[in-house]
């Protein structure tokens, strides 16, 4: 396999550097299969659910080859999670971005230029990767045979039909284009590719298929129970509010969430604490989420805290090191009991690459924007593998509002000036975040899926399957034991659909107080955009 200057040419004992240096202890599946084809040189395309440990597939490889990695991330705060967790190992790891000092840079960059360098991993922004000045380093490093890889995080950012598109993104097919010879390896990776997006990244990036190997594991995640609550229209004469009654359903579900643990395992006493349990609630507005956070944290069961863009850094940097911090036991507040819930109510600034293991449920209080949104957001939930919730809570008026949003968006887009080209681009963007809510209206209105099989279809996962895309062995080896039977539910009952049944889901549906058909909804939000 023609490849950067820098692999090894021994077979390295991957699971020596597994202990060792990442300090875990057994592969999950799949990762060494992603990690022996990047050792031997191949390009890598791995689409994974959340929390599957991507990282580690672009890290390890990295560690074990002599040159140096360079990893693309859309986030400093991503970067530095990562950065951190590595330093705090012993991996030599650089970041360049906004905040590095000058003094800093040069030393990085006299390093990256040695000839020689020891550092394993270099972080930075796609933009950086625009520059000429870094661009003209890096054809050095690849001319001194000291580049091995390049790994795109969030690679789905490259496509304007992904969820997070970023222009600079789409300038990383440079790397391609100009270190051929030899030809430099890329990982991309990224939890939400659809299709179209796929397609873009492989396109972008020049990855051929006679050196690309591709991996998946399935969007929907098996510990997940997938559940959407319906809720009634909301007339102004009516004596509640559609809060309210989130209110409401939101206590009830936790109450019996706690009877059931106390059930289980007894009640907390001052002798022996209980963790709380952690849950996340994405609201859409900074408002809603602090009127919210004070309201629940008014229940002696439950603190809660808000989450947004408006809060102060320092604020901010406060809420996530709790949230990231090993889970804490409760303690008593000004006079309340120890809290059996630990909330964070926020809005999507919190979310990518929030990588706190014991997160039991994420809560989506109105539809959520787009599809790709949601898998992601609700995959914050049970990062450590245990059972987990995902709860969305969906009615027509919210469904409706969002849609008109949607499309108006898409005609402040038509009216603004600027190259048609750039016009072009912007709506093609809006097109794909209608074609991404559309999928969202689907996932909740259906009344006749499993909701793992249609996050799968929504995905296109059977596509990357058709595409050679290898993906994780049945735990159970294929050979399925008996007295397990899935057969009556794909997910092992772990969703709305599966546990209920088709019937009593669709009356539960039909509670909501559908004005028009879903079919409508679709002719309408399509009208507004052609
Ligand atoms: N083999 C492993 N054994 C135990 N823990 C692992 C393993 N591989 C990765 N992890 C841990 O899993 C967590 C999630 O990994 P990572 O952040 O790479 O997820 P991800 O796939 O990028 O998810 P997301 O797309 O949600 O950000 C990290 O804490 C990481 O240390």
């Amino acid at each position: 396999m023609a490849s950067g200057g820098a692999l090894l040419q021994r077979k390295p004992d991957l699971d020596f550097y597994l202990h060792r240096v990442f300090r875990k202890k057994s592969f999950r599946p799949l990762q060494r299969e992603v990690i022996t084809a990047a050792v031997e040189g191949h390009d890598v395309f791995l689409q994974a659910s959340t929390s599957f440990g991507k990282s580690l597939c672009f890290q390890l490889p990295a560690v074990i080859s002599n040159g140096l990695t360079i990893v693309i991330c859309p986030l400093l705060a991503l970067m530095t999670d990562q950065v951190n967790a590595l330093q705090a190992i012993g991996v030599p790891v650089q970041t360049i971005n906004s905040s590095t000092p000058l003094a800093e840079r040069r030393m990085i960059m006299a390093d990256m230029l040695s000839g020689h360098p020891r550092t394993r991993l270099l972080y930075v922004t796609p933009e950086l990767c625009q520059t000429d000045s870094f661009r003209r380093n890096l054809s050095i490093v690849h001319q001194q045979g000291q580049l091995t890889r390049v790994a795109i995080d969030e690679a789905h950012c490259i496509s304007e039909w992904g969820h997070d598109f970023r222009p600079a993104y789409q300038e990383l097919s440079w790397f391609r284009k100009n270190l051929d010879n030899p030809v430099v390896p890329i990982t991309a990776v990224t939890a939400t590719a659809t299709p179209r997006v796929r397609s873009d990244i492989i396109n972008v990036l020049g990855l051929n298929f006679a050196r690309l190997k591709l991996f998946n594991t399935p969007s929907a995640r098996p510990n997940i129970h997938y559940e959407v609550r319906y809720l009634a229209n909301y007339d102004d004469d009516d004596d509640f509010s559609p809060e309210d009654l989130r209110v409401k359903d939101l206590l009830a579900w936790l109450k019996s969430i706690k009877n059931r643990q106390e059930a289980r395992i007894g009640t907390p006493s001052a002798t022996a604490p209980r963790a709380p349990m952690s849950g996340i609630i994405y609201v859409g507005l900074r408002a809603t989420s602090e009127e919210l956070a004070h309201r629940l944290d008014s229940d002696e069961c439950i603190s809660a805290v808000a989450y947004h863009a408006g809060l102060n850094p320092q604020d901010r940097t406060r809420i996530q090191a709790m949230w990231t911090a090993p889970q804490p036991q409760s303690q008593s507040r000004d006079g309340k009991p120890p809290p059996t819930f630990s909330i964070i109510v926020a809005t999507n600034a919190f979310g990518m690459g929030i990588d706190n293991s014991h997160v039991r449920f994420v809560v989506h209080w109105t539809p959520p924007r787009s599809f790709e949104g949601f898998v992601q957001e609700s995959g914050r939930a049970g990062r450590d593998g245990r059972a987990a919730a995902s709860i969305v809570y969906y009615n027509i008026q919210e469904r409706d509002r969002i849609a008109e949003r949607l499309s108006r968006d898409a005609e402040n887009v038509r009216n603004r000036g600027g190259s048609k080209a750039f016009v072009a681009g912007l709506l093609k963007n809006q097109m794909a975040r209608r074609e991404s809510y559309e999928k969202v209206v689907r996932y909740c209105e259906s009344v006749s899926k499993c909701r793992h099989a249609l996050i799968k279809d929504l995905f296109g996962d059977y596509e990357l399957e058709e595409m050679g895309s290898q993906q994780p062995l049945p735990a159970y080896g294929g050979n399925r034991p008996e007295g397990l039977d899935h057969a009556s539910s794909p997910c092992d009952f772990a969703c709305d659909f599966c546990k209920e049944g088709p019937s009593a889901l669709a009356r539960r549906k039909s509670q909501m107080d559908v004005g028009h058909a879903l079919f409508e909804f679709m002719i309408g939000m399509s009208s507004n955009y052609y």
